[in-house]
């Protein structure tokens, strides 16, 4: 299946192929703003999924230097973790041409990452409109790190803050994520969706829509942003 209703689907045979199609758009979005604006931010996520796509838009020839890139979540680790989506982001995309990116790292150094939501949070409410966000999604259903059953769940799906501080308990460290209010203040928002289990869990929480179980069905019944998937089976 490789429809859902109401939400545009783009469908690969592979998530490199994805990630080439996806990488062109999203420079052409970027690319845009910069000669409207004068600058453009990007909203990327971590984990495994995003990687192919990062060496994708590395190389794209846009002005990087105009772009601001930060994560829509980061694992409470040091930076020099293989968990740290901050590594990724400095290992995979801020390299090549995509080097020249202004970057709003979400580690601050902080023990706890309650008192970096709290650091960080005038910074990232002040950023602009979004031009794009790529959320990835987790086979729990998650997206950015918003989990389902946390405790925290309710108020980063609801509160107006940029920023929270959550503890999954389907999955490792305490988290920091930009809330579906700062996330959704965005003119593009793209779920990046690999593989058939995911596709699986997507179509449940389109649905049987239930924010508690599956965080990510209330970014799309949220319809504020139109959202667009790009779904690749393997
Ligand atoms: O923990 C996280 O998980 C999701 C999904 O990761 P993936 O490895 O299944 O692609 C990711 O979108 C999020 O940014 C990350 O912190």
């Amino acid at each position: 299946m490789n429809k859902i209703e109401g939400i545009n689907v783009n469908t690969f045979d592979s998530n490199q192929a994805l990630s080439s199609s996806l990488s062109d758009r999203i420079a052409e979005i970027l690319a845009c703003a910069i000669e409207q604006k004068g600058e453009a931010t990007l909203v990327v996520s971590g984990g495994r999924t995003p990687k192919p796509l990062f060496s994708e838009l590395n190389e794209q020839s846009i002005d990087w230097s105009k772009v601001t890139i930060l994560l829509a979540d980061e694992r409470w680790v040091l930076p020099d973790s293989d968990d740290s989506n901050d590594k990724l982001i400095k290992t995979c995309l801020l390299k090549n041409k995509a080097a020249a990116a202004k970057y709003v790292s979400l580690f601050t150094g902080h023990e706890h990452a309650e008192n970096a939501a709290k650091a960080l949070e005038t910074r990232i409410a002040s950023l602009p409109t979004f031009d794009v966000v790529v959320l990835g999604m987790g086979n729990d259903g998650h997206t950015a790190s918003l989990f389902p059953c946390c405790e925290q769940l309710e108020a980063g799906l609801t509160q107006p803050q940029a920023l929270i501080a959550t503890q999954p308990i389907t999955a490792p460290y305490t988290r920091l994520s930009l809330t579906k209010q700062r996330l959704l203040n965005s003119h593009n928002v793209f779920f990046h969706i690999t593989g058939d289990d995911k596709w699986s869990v997507l179509q449940t929480a389109l649905e049987q829509p239930d924010p508690k179980k599956y965080p990510i069905s209330d970014f799309v019944h949220a319809g504020t942003t139109p959202i667009n998937v790009y779904y690749s089976a393997a």
